[in-house]
């Protein structure tokens, strides 16, 4: 899209109204990572599409935009997601120590079968040529461009009263295989999403007692790491 050269560069930054301010907290506080709530009616191609405009609307080193989105419906291709899921998952369960081990096992971790709809997230780190600016002294932020643009998608899924869960419990190489993503492409995020009538008040992790929100006074420090 060419940007129209006579239309002024900048525009007013216009204000946020009470209102307005308060449904951007709202989204950003009661988002929720979605595992077993999904309904099973399938998305509409424009809520999918303003679902992806969001997720490309995010900032990105050097404007880079190194993101792919690729959209999954197919049933079988999620059930063979969710089979890579299961084994790296039993893999998972054994990291943890033994006193954890069977609250971890008892955890719902993914919805790649129940969401209608799963996004498969990558990052091309060619997208931009070899020399990025902003990226010239940290490789990193073509990835960090892309969990940008995973939030925001995030974000307004929650305000079209869509669910997002993210899962990571798999081995790379399985999800390159079946969804036949190049080596020099890095796979970020697996979103599995779809509608939700019920979420819940806090992370899922928090209620089922795994590990509590730390609290933001701990976390932040005054002109000097660790000097509160
Ligand atoms: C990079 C990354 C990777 C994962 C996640 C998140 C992120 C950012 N989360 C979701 C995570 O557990 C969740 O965000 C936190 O527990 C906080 O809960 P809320 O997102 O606030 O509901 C996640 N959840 C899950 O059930 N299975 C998973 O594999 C993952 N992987």
């Amino acid at each position: 899209m060419q940007l129209d050269p006579f239309a002024p560069a900048l525009v007013p930054a216009g204000e946020f109204s009470e209102h307005d301010r308060a449904s951007v907290y709202r989204a950003i506080e009661t988002r929720r990572d979605v595992r077993d709530q999904f309904l099973p009616d399938p998305l509409p191609d424009d809520l999918v599409s303003r679902l992806l405009g969001a997720a490309h609307a995010a900032p990105s080193v050097g404007f880079m935009q190194p993101w792919n989105f690729i959209v999954i419906r197919d049933p079988k291709v999620r059930q063979a997601a969710w089979q890579a899921f299961s084994r790296a998952n039993k893999e998972a369960a054994e990291m943890f120590e033994e006193e954890r081990r069977d609250m971890y096992r008892s955890l719902k971790l993914e919805g790649i079968r129940k969401a209608p709809l799963s996004i498969c997230v990558t990052c091309d780190p060619d997208r931009a040529g070899p020399v990025v600016i902003g990226r010239t002294h940290n490789p990193r932020t073509d990835v960090y461009s892309t969990v940008c643009a995973v939030q925001n998608l995030w974000l307004a899924a929650r305000a079209e009263g869509i669910g997002v869960g993210w899962v990571s419990i798999f081995h790379d190489a399985d999800i390159r295989e079946l969804l036949g993503i190049p080596e020099r492409i890095e796979i970020v995020a697996w979103l599995c999403v779809g509608y939700v009538d019920q979420l819940y008040h806090a992370p899922e992790l928090a209620v089922k007692g795994w590990r509590q929100r730390l609290p933001l006074e701990e976390l932040v420090f005054c002109d000097r790491w660790g000097s509160q």
